[in-house]
Protein backbone atom coordinates (compact mmCIF):
# COMPACT_ATOMS: atom_id res chain seq x y z
CA UNK A 1 0.00 0.00 0.00
CA UNK A 2 1.80 3.22 -1.09
CA UNK A 3 -0.33 5.49 0.05
CA UNK A 4 -1.68 5.14 3.95
CA UNK A 5 -4.08 6.68 5.38
CA UNK A 6 -4.03 9.68 8.38
CA UNK A 7 -5.40 10.31 11.44
CA UNK A 8 -3.73 13.33 11.65
CA UNK A 9 -0.88 15.66 12.30
CA UNK A 10 2.12 15.35 14.90
CA UNK A 11 4.48 18.31 14.92
CA UNK A 12 7.23 18.20 17.37
CA UNK A 13 7.98 21.71 18.71
CA UNK A 14 10.10 23.69 21.62
CA UNK A 15 8.32 22.76 25.24
CA UNK A 16 6.34 25.76 26.24
CA UNK A 17 5.29 26.49 22.36
CA UNK A 18 2.66 24.20 21.99
CA UNK A 19 -0.33 26.90 22.13
CA UNK A 20 1.90 28.87 18.98
CA UNK A 21 1.78 25.05 17.65
CA UNK A 22 -1.45 24.65 17.72
CA UNK A 23 -2.81 27.34 17.30
CA UNK A 24 -0.78 27.29 14.32
CA UNK A 25 -2.12 24.02 12.98
CA UNK A 26 -5.56 25.28 13.44
CA UNK A 27 -5.25 28.13 11.54
CA UNK A 28 -2.85 26.03 7.94
CA UNK A 29 -5.68 23.65 8.49
CA UNK A 30 -8.55 25.84 8.23
CA UNK A 31 -6.98 27.69 5.25
CA UNK A 32 -5.81 24.45 3.58
CA UNK A 33 -10.06 23.50 3.44
CA UNK A 34 -8.65 20.28 5.87
CA UNK A 35 -11.56 19.57 8.57
CA UNK A 36 -10.17 18.79 12.28
CA UNK A 37 -9.01 19.99 15.46
CA UNK A 38 -5.29 20.70 17.17
CA UNK A 39 -4.69 19.28 20.75
CA UNK A 40 -2.10 19.64 22.89
CA UNK A 41 -0.59 19.94 26.36
CA UNK A 42 1.74 22.33 27.61
CA UNK A 43 5.10 21.17 28.69
CA UNK A 44 4.77 18.14 26.40
CA UNK A 45 7.09 19.18 23.38
CA UNK A 46 4.60 18.12 20.90
CA UNK A 47 1.10 19.58 19.64
CA UNK A 48 -1.44 17.42 17.14
CA UNK A 49 -3.81 18.08 14.72
CA UNK A 50 -6.70 15.48 14.67
CA UNK A 51 -8.82 14.89 11.53
CA UNK A 52 -12.62 14.72 11.30
CA UNK A 53 -12.26 12.51 8.44
CA UNK A 54 -8.78 10.17 7.62
CA UNK A 55 -6.97 11.30 4.65
CA UNK A 56 -4.25 10.21 2.05
CA UNK A 57 -1.15 11.11 4.17
CA UNK A 58 1.02 12.57 1.61
CA UNK A 59 -1.75 14.99 0.65
CA UNK A 60 -2.34 15.69 3.81
CA UNK A 61 1.26 16.49 4.60
CA UNK A 62 1.06 18.25 1.27
CA UNK A 63 -1.28 20.81 2.82
CA UNK A 64 -0.47 20.93 6.14
CA UNK A 65 3.30 20.01 6.12
CA UNK A 66 7.01 20.78 8.15
CA UNK A 67 8.04 23.74 5.25
CA UNK A 68 4.89 25.75 5.44
CA UNK A 69 4.82 25.70 9.46
CA UNK A 70 6.80 27.95 11.58
CA UNK A 71 6.51 26.15 15.39
CA UNK A 72 7.18 22.96 14.38
CA UNK A 73 10.54 21.27 13.95
CA UNK A 74 8.92 18.31 12.06
CA UNK A 75 5.21 17.44 11.51
CA UNK A 76 4.13 13.79 10.22
CA UNK A 77 1.58 11.79 9.45
CA UNK A 78 -0.27 9.63 12.36
CA UNK A 79 -1.29 6.42 11.47
CA UNK A 80 -2.56 5.26 15.04
CA UNK A 81 -1.75 6.33 18.73
CA UNK A 82 -1.35 3.64 21.02
CA UNK A 83 -1.86 3.36 24.68
CA UNK A 84 -1.14 1.16 27.28
CA UNK A 85 1.85 -1.09 25.74
CA UNK A 86 3.34 -3.68 27.66
CA UNK A 87 6.71 -2.93 28.79
CA UNK A 88 7.88 -6.71 28.28
CA UNK A 89 6.49 -6.44 24.41
CA UNK A 90 5.67 -2.87 23.00
CA UNK A 91 7.03 -4.35 19.00
CA UNK A 92 4.08 -6.73 18.23
CA UNK A 93 1.17 -4.38 19.28
CA UNK A 94 3.00 -1.53 17.05
CA UNK A 95 3.87 -4.32 14.14
CA UNK A 96 0.63 -5.16 14.13
CA UNK A 97 -0.62 -1.80 13.31
CA UNK A 98 0.97 -1.14 10.74
CA UNK A 99 -0.67 -1.23 7.24
CA UNK A 100 -0.25 -4.35 5.20
CA UNK A 101 1.71 -4.13 2.21
CA UNK A 102 3.25 -0.79 3.33
CA UNK A 103 7.16 -0.66 3.25
CA UNK A 104 9.02 2.04 4.80
CA UNK A 105 12.84 3.28 3.87
CA UNK A 106 13.98 3.42 7.61
CA UNK A 107 11.92 3.51 10.94
CA UNK A 108 13.09 6.52 13.65
CA UNK A 109 12.22 5.46 17.31
CA UNK A 110 11.75 9.50 19.37
CA UNK A 111 11.04 10.98 22.51
CA UNK A 112 10.23 14.23 22.93
CA UNK A 113 12.71 17.20 23.40
CA UNK A 114 12.02 17.72 26.77
CA UNK A 115 13.43 16.41 30.38
CA UNK A 116 10.84 13.69 30.67
CA UNK A 117 11.49 12.62 26.48
CA UNK A 118 15.44 12.82 27.26
CA UNK A 119 14.80 9.70 30.21
CA UNK A 120 13.55 7.63 27.43
CA UNK A 121 16.44 8.29 25.01
CA UNK A 122 18.23 4.89 25.69
CA UNK A 123 15.37 3.08 25.62
CA UNK A 124 14.40 4.66 22.13
CA UNK A 125 18.06 3.76 20.49
CA UNK A 126 17.58 0.17 21.75
CA UNK A 127 14.01 -0.25 20.53
CA UNK A 128 14.68 1.57 17.42
CA UNK A 129 17.46 -1.13 16.64
CA UNK A 130 14.42 -3.49 16.92
CA UNK A 131 11.68 -2.01 15.12
CA UNK A 132 13.89 -1.27 11.92
CA UNK A 133 15.16 -5.44 12.34
CA UNK A 134 11.65 -6.50 12.68
CA UNK A 135 10.98 -4.79 9.69
CA UNK A 136 13.59 -5.69 7.77
CA UNK A 137 12.64 -9.17 8.68
CA UNK A 138 9.19 -9.04 7.56
CA UNK A 139 10.56 -7.25 3.82
CA UNK A 140 9.09 -3.82 4.92
CA UNK A 141 11.92 -2.07 4.58
CA UNK A 142 12.80 -1.05 0.81
CA UNK A 143 15.84 2.00 0.08
CA UNK A 144 13.48 3.84 -2.52
CA UNK A 145 10.30 4.03 -0.40
CA UNK A 146 9.71 7.56 0.30
CA UNK A 147 8.41 7.38 3.21
CA UNK A 148 9.91 6.85 6.74
CA UNK A 149 8.05 5.04 9.69
CA UNK A 150 8.34 7.51 13.15
CA UNK A 151 7.16 5.83 16.49
CA UNK A 152 7.15 8.84 18.82
CA UNK A 153 7.11 7.70 22.80
CA UNK A 154 5.59 10.04 25.01
CA UNK A 155 5.65 8.02 27.74
CA UNK A 156 7.27 4.17 27.74
CA UNK A 157 3.57 3.22 27.03
CA UNK A 158 2.32 5.44 24.91
CA UNK A 159 3.20 5.93 21.16
CA UNK A 160 2.09 7.70 17.93
CA UNK A 161 3.11 5.62 15.23
CA UNK A 162 3.40 8.61 12.34
CA UNK A 163 4.83 8.27 9.01
CA UNK A 164 7.07 11.11 7.03
CA UNK A 165 7.34 11.28 3.50
CA UNK A 166 10.96 12.53 2.68
CA UNK A 167 10.17 14.85 0.48
CA UNK A 168 7.73 16.60 3.04
CA UNK A 169 9.17 16.52 6.40
CA UNK A 170 12.44 17.36 7.97
CA UNK A 171 15.26 14.96 7.17
CA UNK A 172 16.53 15.01 10.89
CA UNK A 173 15.52 13.33 13.81
CA UNK A 174 13.21 15.31 15.95
CA UNK A 175 13.87 17.92 13.27
CA UNK A 176 17.06 18.69 14.40
CA UNK A 177 20.41 18.96 12.65
CA UNK A 178 23.25 17.55 14.26
CA UNK A 179 25.51 21.20 14.30
CA UNK A 180 29.32 21.01 15.76
CA UNK A 181 30.18 24.32 17.31
CA UNK A 182 33.25 25.29 15.62
CA UNK A 183 36.07 25.93 17.83
CA UNK A 184 37.22 29.33 16.88
CA UNK A 185 33.65 31.33 16.25
CA UNK A 186 33.23 34.16 18.47
CA UNK A 187 29.77 33.25 19.84
CA UNK A 188 27.15 30.42 20.61
CA UNK A 189 24.66 32.18 18.25
CA UNK A 190 26.96 31.04 15.35
CA UNK A 191 24.57 28.04 15.51
CA UNK A 192 21.70 29.89 15.36
CA UNK A 193 22.58 31.26 11.83
CA UNK A 194 24.10 27.90 10.72
CA UNK A 195 20.60 26.17 11.23
CA UNK A 196 19.32 28.63 9.34
CA UNK A 197 20.87 28.22 6.42
CA UNK A 198 20.33 24.25 7.11
CA UNK A 199 17.05 24.65 7.63
CA UNK A 200 15.27 26.92 5.25
CA UNK A 201 17.34 26.79 2.27
CA UNK A 202 17.69 23.82 0.07
CA UNK A 203 21.17 22.70 -0.97
CA UNK A 204 20.58 24.28 -4.21
CA UNK A 205 20.03 27.47 -2.83
CA UNK A 206 23.38 27.31 -0.37
CA UNK A 207 25.32 26.65 -3.45
CA UNK A 208 24.02 29.39 -5.25
CA UNK A 209 23.12 31.91 -2.38
CA UNK A 210 26.82 31.31 -1.03
CA UNK A 211 29.56 32.25 -3.57
CA UNK A 212 33.01 33.68 -3.11
CA UNK A 213 33.04 37.46 -3.29
CA UNK A 214 28.98 38.00 -2.27
CA UNK A 215 28.95 40.91 0.31
CA UNK A 216 26.44 40.73 3.17
CA UNK A 217 25.60 43.61 5.71
CA UNK A 218 25.42 41.67 9.28
CA UNK A 219 23.16 44.11 11.95
CA UNK A 220 24.15 43.66 15.67
CA UNK A 221 26.92 41.91 14.64
CA UNK A 222 28.89 41.75 17.68
CA UNK A 223 30.99 40.31 18.26
CA UNK A 224 30.19 37.98 15.10
CA UNK A 225 28.87 34.70 15.61
CA UNK A 226 27.05 35.42 12.73
CA UNK A 227 30.00 37.39 10.94
CA UNK A 228 31.92 34.54 11.45
CA UNK A 229 29.04 31.89 8.78
CA UNK A 230 29.40 34.20 6.18
CA UNK A 231 33.01 35.02 6.10
CA UNK A 232 33.15 30.91 6.79
CA UNK A 233 30.98 31.05 2.94
CA UNK A 234 33.78 33.83 1.40
CA UNK A 235 31.14 36.55 1.75
CA UNK A 236 32.61 40.03 2.35
CA UNK A 237 30.70 41.00 5.26
CA UNK A 238 29.85 44.83 7.02
CA UNK A 239 29.33 44.19 10.42
CA UNK A 240 27.36 47.17 12.37
CA UNK A 241 27.50 47.21 16.14
CA UNK A 242 28.62 49.61 18.53
CA UNK A 243 29.84 46.51 20.43
CA UNK A 244 33.61 44.76 20.00
CA UNK A 245 33.98 42.45 17.16
CA UNK A 246 36.48 39.42 18.08
CA UNK A 247 40.02 40.35 16.92
CA UNK A 248 40.49 36.38 15.45
CA UNK A 249 37.86 37.35 12.77
CA UNK A 250 38.50 41.08 12.17
CA UNK A 251 42.22 40.19 11.63
CA UNK A 252 41.21 37.63 8.46
CA UNK A 253 40.64 40.95 6.54
CA UNK A 254 36.83 40.09 5.26
CA UNK A 255 35.19 42.05 7.68
CA UNK A 256 34.41 45.41 7.80
CA UNK A 257 33.53 47.11 11.49
CA UNK A 258 31.05 49.89 11.62
CA UNK A 259 30.01 51.50 15.13
CA UNK A 260 26.95 52.61 13.83
CA UNK A 261 23.06 52.12 14.66
CA UNK A 262 21.78 49.20 13.00
CA UNK A 263 18.47 50.88 12.51
CA UNK A 264 19.79 53.97 10.75
CA UNK A 265 23.00 52.08 8.81
CA UNK A 266 22.19 51.71 4.83
CA UNK A 267 24.56 50.51 2.57
CA UNK A 268 26.42 52.44 -0.41
CA UNK A 269 25.00 49.35 -3.20
CA UNK A 270 22.68 46.86 -3.00
CA UNK A 271 24.56 43.66 -0.75
CA UNK A 272 23.70 40.15 -1.59
CA UNK A 273 22.25 39.09 2.12
CA UNK A 274 21.43 41.25 5.64
CA UNK A 275 21.36 39.65 8.39
CA UNK A 276 20.04 40.90 11.52
CA UNK A 277 19.95 39.53 15.23
CA UNK A 278 19.31 42.69 17.14
CA UNK A 279 17.73 42.31 20.12
CA UNK A 280 14.36 44.38 19.44
CA UNK A 281 10.50 44.61 19.97
CA UNK A 282 9.29 42.11 17.00
CA UNK A 283 7.34 45.32 15.32
CA UNK A 284 10.37 47.47 15.19
CA UNK A 285 12.53 44.59 13.51
CA UNK A 286 9.65 43.73 11.15
CA UNK A 287 9.44 47.14 9.92
CA UNK A 288 13.28 47.55 9.19
CA UNK A 289 13.15 44.33 7.19
CA UNK A 290 10.77 45.70 4.96
CA UNK A 291 12.26 48.69 4.32
CA UNK A 292 15.33 47.10 3.39
CA UNK A 293 13.72 44.54 0.81
CA UNK A 294 11.23 47.15 -0.37
CA UNK A 295 14.25 49.51 -1.14
CA UNK A 296 15.90 46.93 -2.95
CA UNK A 297 18.86 47.00 -0.32
CA UNK A 298 19.81 43.24 -0.18
CA UNK A 299 18.55 40.21 -2.16
CA UNK A 300 17.87 38.71 0.32
CA UNK A 301 17.67 38.49 4.27
CA UNK A 302 17.68 36.31 7.32
CA UNK A 303 16.88 37.74 10.70
CA UNK A 304 15.40 37.45 13.67
CA UNK A 305 11.96 37.86 15.82
CA UNK A 306 12.68 37.84 19.69
CA UNK A 307 8.90 36.93 21.27
CA UNK A 308 9.14 37.49 24.78
CA UNK A 309 5.33 38.02 24.90
CA UNK A 310 2.57 36.98 25.55
CA UNK A 311 0.48 36.16 21.98
CA UNK A 312 3.31 35.28 20.04
CA UNK A 313 1.30 33.55 17.22
CA UNK A 314 -0.50 36.80 16.62
CA UNK A 315 2.46 38.66 16.75
CA UNK A 316 4.44 36.63 14.30
CA UNK A 317 1.60 37.23 11.65
CA UNK A 318 1.31 41.04 12.29
CA UNK A 319 5.28 41.03 11.51
CA UNK A 320 4.66 38.84 8.30
CA UNK A 321 1.68 41.38 7.27
CA UNK A 322 3.81 44.44 7.96
CA UNK A 323 6.26 42.92 5.74
CA UNK A 324 4.42 42.17 2.57
CA UNK A 325 2.35 45.36 2.76
CA UNK A 326 5.79 47.36 2.53
CA UNK A 327 7.12 45.07 -0.45
CA UNK A 328 4.09 45.25 -2.00
CA UNK A 329 3.46 48.83 -1.49
CA UNK A 330 7.01 49.75 -3.43
CA UNK A 331 5.72 47.22 -6.35
CA UNK A 332 7.30 43.60 -4.97
CA UNK A 333 6.41 40.44 -3.64
CA UNK A 334 8.44 39.37 -0.99
CA UNK A 335 9.00 35.32 -0.01
CA UNK A 336 8.67 34.45 3.68
CA UNK A 337 9.87 31.71 5.16
CA UNK A 338 10.45 31.17 9.09
CA UNK A 339 10.90 28.48 11.68
CA UNK A 340 11.45 28.37 15.05
CA UNK A 341 14.97 26.56 15.27
CA UNK A 342 16.23 23.99 17.89
CA UNK A 343 18.64 27.00 18.39
CA UNK A 344 15.88 29.63 18.56
CA UNK A 345 14.62 30.26 22.42
CA UNK A 346 11.95 32.88 22.64
CA UNK A 347 12.33 33.76 18.96
CA UNK A 348 12.11 32.74 15.78
CA UNK A 349 14.22 32.67 12.71
CA UNK A 350 13.37 34.40 8.97
CA UNK A 351 14.42 34.04 5.74
CA UNK A 352 13.14 36.65 2.72
CA UNK A 353 13.84 37.50 -0.43
CA UNK A 354 11.73 39.92 -3.13
CA UNK A 355 10.80 37.63 -6.26
CA UNK A 356 9.64 40.68 -8.22
CA UNK A 357 11.57 43.21 -8.92
CA UNK A 358 10.00 47.17 -8.89
C1 LIG B 1 22.29 38.85 20.25
S1 LIG B 1 23.58 39.94 19.98
C2 LIG B 1 24.17 39.49 18.40
C3 LIG B 1 25.04 38.29 18.41
C4 LIG B 1 25.66 38.02 17.07
N1 LIG B 1 24.66 37.70 16.06
C5 LIG B 1 26.65 36.89 17.14
O1 LIG B 1 26.38 35.85 16.52
O2 LIG B 1 27.70 37.04 17.77
C6 LIG B 1 22.76 41.42 19.64
C7 LIG B 1 23.66 42.56 19.23
O3 LIG B 1 22.85 43.59 18.70
C8 LIG B 1 23.47 44.81 19.01
N2 LIG B 1 22.48 45.88 18.86
C9 LIG B 1 21.34 46.07 19.53
N3 LIG B 1 20.72 47.18 19.11
C10 LIG B 1 21.51 47.69 18.12
C11 LIG B 1 21.43 48.82 17.27
N4 LIG B 1 20.39 49.66 17.34
N5 LIG B 1 22.41 49.02 16.39
C12 LIG B 1 23.46 48.18 16.29
N6 LIG B 1 23.59 47.10 17.06
C13 LIG B 1 22.63 46.86 17.96
C14 LIG B 1 24.02 44.63 20.40
O4 LIG B 1 25.10 45.52 20.63
C15 LIG B 1 24.47 43.18 20.37
O5 LIG B 1 25.84 43.07 20.09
Amino acid sequence: MSHPLASGVLVYCRSGFEGEAAQELDTVAAHAGVAGFARTERGAGFAEFVLVEPMPAEALLQAIGWPRLVFARQAVAVLDQLKGLPREDRLTPLLAELPTDFAVADAWVESPDTDDGKALTAFCRSFGNALVQALKRDARLVRDSPWRLHALFPHGDRCFLAVAHTALCAPWPLGIPRLKFPRNAPSRSTLKLDEAIQVLLTPGERERWFKSGMTAVDLGAAPGGWTWQLVRRALHVTAVDNGPMQEELMAGGHVTHLREDGFRYQPKRRVDWMVCDMVEQPRRVAERMGEWLAEGWCQRSIFNLKLPMKKRYTEVQQAFERIHALVHRRGGQVELRAKQLYHDREEITVFARVLAEK
